[in-house]
């Protein structure tokens, strides 16, 4: 009867305009401001939305007592948000605002060319009307920013290779990716403490450098040049800063890459807050003959600017046909107009050879820091020993580590080669500790006999050059007796 009274007296008509007339006589008198911020914009998704959503996730996570839980494809952490109409109260330069989550049925769908959700989801910004225009922009972006950071550090990173001899894929990416899961991290590196908490306060610096690098007129870059013998934890060291940071890597395979023009388009497609590696730079280009004079005899290509890598010095332009990369091309990627497409970028080389390295390469600027990565220290062996045999300085006897100490600067062993050793026993801790100490003592033998010569892989280096240069002796030899016409068996 109520209802049929309301409906006579009240048309939908007035109903709808009385509603609208409180809402905007309550809107005058309220000192808030509202902001809805819809999941769906049309029929786009709105960008916004995700990111309220992940921002709100973190400060959610403590305070909300009943919650929505989400695990992202490609992700290894859960989100926390807030459950349906759910209001959660934020600060932000001392001001409160309030969110709430907004959930709908959306009523039966007029035909669209997209399928949307049954339910309308939406955030309902509330902020003070005098605090608006204080607040709103920088919040926003704020915002944005945190959810950027929230989403990747909740995201795998991911690896990312161009080994296709320079195809592409079929999003016309010259990069393919795989999750990067390396389990390297600083804490588990074996390297001097000193050393390790220089690198990462470095790093730390590089990614919160944004000011300082706008404010001095940098591109927001730095370069690491990771040199020592194989073995000594390069490539983990660089998993570690990735992880570190929580950066993606791009593995630069230069022998795949045909022209400067090429590697400039693979940097191109390069995102930023990433890790750019060319391992092994000595090996992936000719580095060694910068100082060869062409045949005009003109000055060297270093000083000309533009040094051929492959077939010595060439045009200006530093292409070789089109089909080299060039010592100019490699410097344009690192530091030239290029290297700023995108920020916040961190590019490592690493070689185990520096001296074969040009110097142009090497000057500040481009590589910002060189790391040494030496043979395994005393400090570092302490690390190694803690990570394989969960070992603490503590327990193992003095008369061990001094032992341990004295024959480990003149073993020259790698960490990788003392992991190797500790692997093994790893079943059995003192044995594994008494197999290393004979270890290093059997290679600090051979070191002293070699005239203190290097570890394993350079005395079989050095063995493999020795058989190199005897072996054409043995033909001169072999022809010899033919010409002096020797013994036919023995020829044979
Ligand atoms: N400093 C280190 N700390 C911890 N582990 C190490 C270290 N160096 C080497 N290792 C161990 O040895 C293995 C090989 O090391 P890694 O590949 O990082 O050396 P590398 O210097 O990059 O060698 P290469 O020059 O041959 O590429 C690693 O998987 C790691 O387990």
């Amino acid at each position: 009867f109520c209802q049929t009274l309301l409906q006579t007296v009240f048309p939908p008509e007035l109903r709808f305009a009385s509603v609208k007339l409180f809402n905007r006589i309550s809107n005058w008198f309220s000192s808030y401001c509202y902001f809805d911020i819809t999941e769906i914009d049309g029929v786009n998704t709105n960008e916004l939305y995700n990111a309220v959503q992940l921002y709100l996730s973190s400060s959610v996570s403590i305070t909300g007592s009943r919650l929505s839980l989400t695990r992202a494809l490609n992700s290894s952490a859960f989100t926390f948000g807030l459950s349906n109409n759910d209001c959660i109260i934020d600060t932000f330069n001392g001001v409160n605002v309030l969110w709430e989550h907004v959930v709908t049925q959306r009523q039966a769908q007029t035909f669209s060319w997209r399928a949307l959700p049954d339910e309308k989801r939406g955030f309902t910004l509330r902020i003070k009307k005098k605090d608006k225009s204080l607040i709103l922009n920088s919040y926003l972006d704020y915002i944005m920013e945190k959810a950027n950071d929230i989403r990747r550090k909740n995201q795998d990173r991911l690896l990312y290779t161009n080994s296709r001899g320079g195809s592409l894929d079929s999003r016309g990416h010259p990069w393919e990716s795989v999750p990067f899961k390396h389990p390297s991290t600083f804490e588990t590196l074996a390297m001097d403490p000193e050393k390790k908490k220089e690198i990462m306060e470095d790093l730390e610096d590089f990614a919160n450098g944004q000011t300082f690098y706008q404010k001095t007129g940098r591109a927001w870059k730095r370069g690491y040049l990771l040199y020592g013998p194989p073995g000594t934890g390069k490539s983990s060291m660089i998993a570690a800063m990735a992880n570190y940071l929580g950066y993606d890597i791009y593995d630069l395979e230069l022998t795949e890459v045909h022209t400067n023009s090429e590697l400039r388009k693979l940097l191109m497609k390069t995102s930023s807050k990433s890790i750019i590696v060319i391992e092994d730079i000595d090996c992936s280009i000719n580095l060694s003959n910068r100082k060869k004079t062409n045949n005009s005899g003109s000055r060297n290509c270093y000083d000309s600017g533009a040094p051929e890598m492959r077939g010595g010095c060439g045009s200006g332009s530093g292409e070789d046909g089109g089909n080299s990369v060039t010592l100019s091309g490699l410097l344009n990627f690192t530091d030239g107009l290029w290297s700023c497409c995108g920020s916040e970028r961190i590019f490592v080389f690493t070689t185990n050879h520096i001296e074969k390295l040009d110097p142009a390469l090497l000057r500040s600027g481009r590589m910002d820091m060189h790391i040494f990565m030496s043979y395994c220290s005393f400090p570092s062996l302490k690390i190694l020993l803690k990570n394989y045999l969960s070992f603490e300085e503590s327990d193992l006897d003095d008369s061990v580590l001094k032992e341990l100490e004295k024959v480990l600067d003149k073993a020259e062993m790698t960490p990788a080669d003392i992991s190797e050793v500790l692997i093994k026993n790893r079943r059995n801790k003192r044995k594994a500790v008494r197999e290393l100490l004979e270890a290093l003592k059997l290679k600090a033998e051979r070191n002293a006999k070699n005239g203190g010569l290097k570890n394993g892989d350079d005395v079989e280096e050095e063995e493999q050059e020795k058989r190199a240069l005897e072996s054409p002796k043995e033909e001169f030899d072999f022809e010899e007796t033919l010409k002096e016409g020797g013994d036919q068996d023995n020829i044979k």
